[in-house]
């Protein structure tokens, strides 16, 4: 693909409020966003711990946009069929958390969903060069995982455009989405990076206007 032909709003659902999902979630589509975030933490692979599949699926029926899965759970090959079967669109896993990366890419693959491989901070995108073959979507943390509402690590916006120049050196298709710290300041960089897709946690759900928020992080993919 071609870089931020069409930039992606990804609001996390850990930046919202337990007590009201489903309003939140609602709030998520009525804002322009085309993509809900979901982060499932596991206490072992990051220390925090958030939700699981069954609240994935009870959710699904709320949202008719891209259910975008980031699993920070180590050995994610053990429950890739029941995020798939909860409605997942894509599921991301860490290449951190599994010997097994290319299977699982292939195994979430063959349930029907978009791969997406994570890298933490402090892992160079050599790691996974040999999966980016079978990798739809590329997720660089630019926070060490586990929690929303901190501040991103300027030096991955390195890390996003060796991506995209990966991407276009080796014709390769995949959507770089960068999550972690994003908002309105710190967006315009890593769009001029490279990235395709915005995972927006707190500053989505503590903007007081979710509509304008959104739109203006999409026209810093019209601007390019
Ligand atoms: O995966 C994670 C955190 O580990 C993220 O998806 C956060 O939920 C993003 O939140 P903000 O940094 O935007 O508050
Ligand atoms: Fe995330």
């Amino acid at each position: 693909m071609t870089k931020n032909e069409d930039l992606i709003i990804a609001p996390s659902i850990l930046g919202a409020d337990f007590s009201h999902l489903e309003e939140d979630l609602v709030s998520i589509a009525d804002s322009g966003a085309q993509w809900v975030h979901l982060d499932v933490m596991d206490g072992h692979f990051v220390p925090n711990i958030s939700f699981g599949w069954d609240l994935i699926r009870t959710l699904r029926p709320f949202s008719p946009l891209t259910f975008d899965t980031h699993l920070m759970v180590s050995q994610p090959e053990r429950f890739i069929e029941q995020f798939a079967s909860a409605g997942s669109n894509a599921i991301t896993v860490h290449h951190e958390a599994t010997v097994h990366l290319y299977r699982v890419l292939q195994q979430i693959r063959s349930l029907g969903c978009k791969s997406g491989v994570s890298v933490v901070p402090s892992t160079p995108v050599s790691a996974i060069e040999h999966v980016l073959e079978i990798s739809d979507i590329v997720l660089v943390m630019s926070v060490n995982p586990g929690f929303g509402g901190q501040q991103m690590i300027p030096s991955m916006l390195q890390k996003i455009a060796r991506l995209a120049e990966l991407r276009e050196t080796e014709g390769y298709d995949f959507l770089i989405s960068v999550d972690g710290g994003i908002n309105a300041k710190t967006a315009g960089d890593a769009v001029d990076s490279g990235a395709d897709v915005l995972v927006t946690g707190s500053s989505f759900f503590s903007a007081p206007d979710k509509i304008s928020y959104v739109a203006d992080l999409l026209s810093l993919g019209r601007a390019r």
